[in-house]
């Protein structure tokens, strides 16, 4: 299996149809094989990322007292703080060495989503922190906007309409998770045990310390390359459902990192009612129909179950 490649994604906003066409053949292809690849020509900003991980290391570096105060168990809506060791990825394994901070699409605390307690649409739990809020929503919207447009590429791979997706990704299950990998630790311990992600596509950036790895189909892990400016995307179990399996959620996990790393994976599940049933034209369904909102509480319902 060939490695995680490098795509230019910046032709999939051209005007000229074949820019797409052509951008989207080369995303498609790395969908139905390697389910990973390196994303560039995504026009966001470095002084966004810069922004991010500032906000990153100063929410992690509260007291452990603030940060409790902002715990995960206080939110039903998979928002806020989750501690080290509270979370394993991969069942049966040793707790994920990591801790991380779970941003979702910023509702106001009458929206009537929110009024009405529909699942996942909370509000966020802010940490006391200068300008922590404005950078975080700043790389969630751009995160967001280059979820859509891969979505435009995947649509025209799979041989829809371009804008297929766009009203099933525009009030998303979306969350923004920093994460905090302390390191130096014991290596045999996981960052992030083995998984796959719920969602449609997530996107990464990284501080460029090593630690991401991939799964090999014959057996194996590859080293996801840290390349400085690009942005890790892969394809999530959604995805792979709704495409009837024509895309690829593959395994990964983080290694104990030689020393602290830092990272901010943008998951991009769909709209909560937006029907995930197998395309047209990818055969007979191999899964039964779901919806956003009942694919991402069986799956998250199922990690929380993991904890010890
Ligand atoms: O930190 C990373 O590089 C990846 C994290 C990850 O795979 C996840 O949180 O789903
Ligand atoms: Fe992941």
């Amino acid at each position: 299996m060939a490695e995680v490649p490098v795509l230019d994604v910046s032709g999939l906003a051209s005007p000229d149809p074949l820019a797409r066409r052509a951008v989207a053949a080369a995303l498609g292809a790395a969908c139905r094989g390697r389910g990973f690849f390196l994303v560039t020509g995504h026009g966001i900003p470095e002084a966004l990322r810069a922004g991010l991980f500032t906000a990153a290391r100063a929410v992690f570096a509260l007291p452990a007292e603030k940060k409790a105060a902002l715990s995960i168990r206080r939110s039903p809506h998979n928002r806020g703080w989750v501690a080290l060791a509270e979370e394993r990825l991969a069942a049966g394994q040793a707790p994920d060495v990591k801790e991380a901070f779970n941003i979702g699409l910023d509702f106001a605390p009458d929206h009537p989503e929110v009024m009405a307690g529909a699942p996942f649409r909370g509000v966020n739990l802010w940490p006391d922190l200068l300008g922590f809020r404005t950078a975080t929503l700043a790389w969630f919207n751009a995160a967001w906007d280059l979820g859509r447009l891969l979505h435009r590429g995947f649509a025209l791979d799979l041989g829809l309409a371009e804008t297929f997706f766009e009203d099933k990704l525009d009030t998303p299950l979306a969350t923004l998770r920093l994460l905090r990998y302390p390191g130096g630790g014991d290596p045999a311990l996981p960052g992030a045990g083995e998984h796959t992600d719920y969602g449609n596509v997530t996107v990464l950036a990284t501080d460029g310390v090593a630690g991401l790895e991939v799964k090999r189909r014959g057996g194996g892990w590859e080293d996801v390359p840290q390349i400085p400016g690009t942005l890790v995307c892969n394809i999530g179990d959604c995805l792979m459902r709704w495409s009837n399996g024509v895309y690829a959620s593959t395994p990964h996990r983080v290694r104990m990192p030689a020393r602290e790393r830092f990272s901010a994976a943008f998951f991009l599940d769909p709209n909560p009612d937006a029907v995930v049933a197998a395309l047209p034209g990818t055969g007979i369904p191999r899964w039964p129909a779901t919806t956003g909102a009942a694919y991402l509480k069986e799956r998250l319902d199922a990690t929380y179950a993991h904890r010890g």
